[in-house]
């Protein structure tokens, strides 16, 4: 099974080999973000040097002091304890100015890189074709967006800081103790045995239980979104007790988990505190005895009992890190896979112009499937003449909804072409393709903004006059002067709500003013009243004029507009001709239509 894009993203395991290539995926788009930004990079970590040296200077300058300073003062002379104190508040002061610098520069990293990354993935998802998103949930989108980014942010602001302070300041420390009392170094030396040992414990077992957590903590937020985005059937089917079970049983797992790291960190953290006492002592006893013999002076042995210390401060926040890390590695490795997909329907490198469509769509030797197993569509030919109105109709799953997005381009056929005005849809600009090509779904979709705006979004350069004359075509003018405010009322906000029949006639507004030479239209629910119906059937027969339209006809009063009824089974047209011609005759639209006309009286 491949790794590629977002494929396997949900497994636990992967071979060898998928590891590699997922890690090099995430590295290159780490290189990519880190690249524009190397100059800020390397100052940084000059300051990082600089300032962890500086304050590894102290314990050395304190030795200075005590073994030199002071017998001298004993002896009159000021220089050497002035020389001493001086030298620890400068080199105290120019470690504190490096941190203000390196604080600053690394916040301006954090900063651009979490942006640019924000930017590339909203762009990159937003240009993904419908195919992905119907697969891909949006609890999983927002999840990318909130927080796996805010994993890689955590680590960006404080844990890189945490591990290139922590380990020059380590590794600075035992050079110093090395050079100033190299007997103390190998007791530190004999130390990182154990700490050897500690560490890879704790690294073998977080590794797995921070797995978990993130893979917990995910849970919960697809399992919030999917809640909160479906909140009409939640409440309408009374789904909230087994929601709460269910978002129970997922807090808890995640408190089960975290309960775990904590354990961890009970027993890291008292292990690192032992180990480091144990050196520590070890180095006062050790240093004790020489310093009774006289080969060891007592401000060396305290330099080097405050190196020994020092060198274990840091290994807390380094633990801390590695749990960082891995979260923003695990991130980085699912936001790497996102924006390595590619769209399934890819925009043409040579667009072939379009200017004005006359609206002919024909589908030729055209199979299609959405997974390779199942054939949803059978080989099939159609011609639609410019002009013509068509209603399909067909039971549940009869395959309307796929031909139609097939002519809009939501996906590609996966043999045969569909053509309009003779030119293969993949060889059209997108824009020429949205221009001549328009679909109005079933939910109508309003964005927050203005009821003008909505209506606007057929043509964004579009007057307002324009904008009303749309809206007095399809008959949604009446309704919308009596808003609150009129085409100033915001869609969303409370009062300017309107209703699923107005809904609907706004969408007709807007594609009425797009204009399109083809016009696709998932019809509306049936749900609308008899005096929403009447308006949205006279509105529809406006928009339908002089244009190709293929309707998905869920009422049989809308297939008496059309020229030609296409009756579909199974991903086959099963009945083809005008609407006169099917009820006369002796198919399944004659019993469909008898059946309609029976329920009326
Ligand atoms: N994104 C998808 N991935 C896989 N299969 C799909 C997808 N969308 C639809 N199908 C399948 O394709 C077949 C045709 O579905 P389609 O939505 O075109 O039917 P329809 O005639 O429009 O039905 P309805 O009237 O209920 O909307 C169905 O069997 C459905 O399960």
């Amino acid at each position: 099974m491949s790794v590629t894009g977002v494929q396997g993203e949900e497994r636990e395991h992967y071979t060898r080999a998928e590891s590699r290539q997922i890690r090099r995926r995430s590295m290159r788009l780490l290189g990519s973000l880190l690249h524009p930004l190397r100059p800020t990079l390397w100052l940084t970590v000059i300051a990082v040097m600089l300032s962890s040296a500086a304050q590894v200077a102290g314990p050395a300058i304190i030795a200075y002091g005590i073994d030199t300073g002071i017998p001298a003062l004993i002896g009159q002379n000021w220089w050497p304890a002035a020389l001493s104190g001086a030298a620890y508040v400068v080199t105290g002061l120019v470690g504190a100015f490096l941190i203000a610098v390196y604080i600053r520069l690394s916040a301006r990293i954090s900063q651009a890189v979490l942006i640019d990354l924000r930017t590339r993935v909203f762009l990159h998802t937003q240009k993904l074709s419908l195919e992905f998103h119907e697969s891909y949930t949006s609890g999983r989108i927002i999840s990318r967006q909130t927080s796996d980014l805010d994993a890689i942010r955590e680590l960006m602001d404080e844990g890189l800081t945490l591990l290139v302070r922590g380990l020059m300041y380590m590794v600075f420390t035992a050079v110093m103790l090395i050079i100033l009392d190299w007997p103390s170094g190998v007791v530190l030396l004999i130390a990182l045995v154990p700490l050897g040992i500690l560490t890879r414990w704790f690294q073998v077992r977080s590794q797995q239980l921070f797995r978990r957590s993130r893979v917990a903590s995910a849970r919960l937020i697809v399992q919030f979104v999917e809640t909160m985005t479906g909140i009409r059937a939640v409440q309408a089917f009374r789904k909230e007790r087994r929601n709460e079970r269910e978002f129970g049983a997922l807090v808890e797992d995640y408190r089960d988990v975290n309960a775990k790291v904590l354990g961890l960190f009970a027993v890291f953290n008292p292990g690192l505190a032992l180990i480091g006492n144990t050196a520590v002592a070890a180095t006062i006893v050790l240093g004790g005895f020489r310093v009774v013999d006289g080969s060891l002076q007592v401000g060396v042995l305290l330099a080097a009992v405050l190196y020994t210390k020092r060198f274990f401060d840091p290994m807390e926040d380094l633990a801390m890190f590695y749990n960082g890390y891995q979260s923003a590695a695990s991130a980085l490795e699912k936001i790497s896979g996102v924006l390595e997909e590619e769209p399934s329907v890819p925009d043409p490198e040579r667009p072939v112009d379009l200017w004005n469509a006359s609206g002919r769509v024909r589908f030729d030797g055209v199979e299609f499937a959405y997974t390779k197993d199942r054939v949803v569509l059978p080989r099939f030919d159609l011609d639609i003449p410019a002009g013509q109105t068509i209603a399909l109709v067909g039971s549940t799953g009869a395959g309307k909804s796929t031909l139609a997005k097939l002519i809009a381009r939501f996906y590609d056929p996966s043999d045969g072409a569909v053509t309009l005005d003779d030119l293969d849809l993949r060889t059209l600009h997108p824009k020429d393709l949205r221009r001549a090509i328009v679909m109005v779904t079933q939910e109508a979709y309003l964005f927050s903004g203005s009821v003008a705006d909505n209506i606007a979004l057929g043509k964004p350069d579009a007057s307002f006059d324009e904008v009303v004359a749309a809206a007095k075509a399809v008959g949604a003018h009446e309704f919308i002067e009596g808003l609150p405010n009129g085409y100033d009322t915001d869609v969303n906000k409370r009062g300017g709500r309107v209703s699923a029949g107005q809904r609907q006639l706004i969408s007709f507004a807007r594609a009425f003013l797009a204009n399109p030479a083809v016009l696709i239209l998932d019809e509306a629910t049936s749900s609308l009243d008899i005096p929403s119906e009447r308006l949205v059937q006279e509105g529809l027969t406006k928009l339908l004029a002089d244009r190709t339209a293929i309707i998905i006809a869920h009422r049989l009063s809308t297939v008496a507009i059309a020229d030609r009824v296409l009756v579909m089974e199974h991903g086959r047209i099963v009945e083809d001709g005008s609407p006169a011609e099917l009820i006369g005759g002796d198919g399944r639209f004659a019993a469909l239509h008898a059946a309609w006309r029976d329920s009326l009286v």
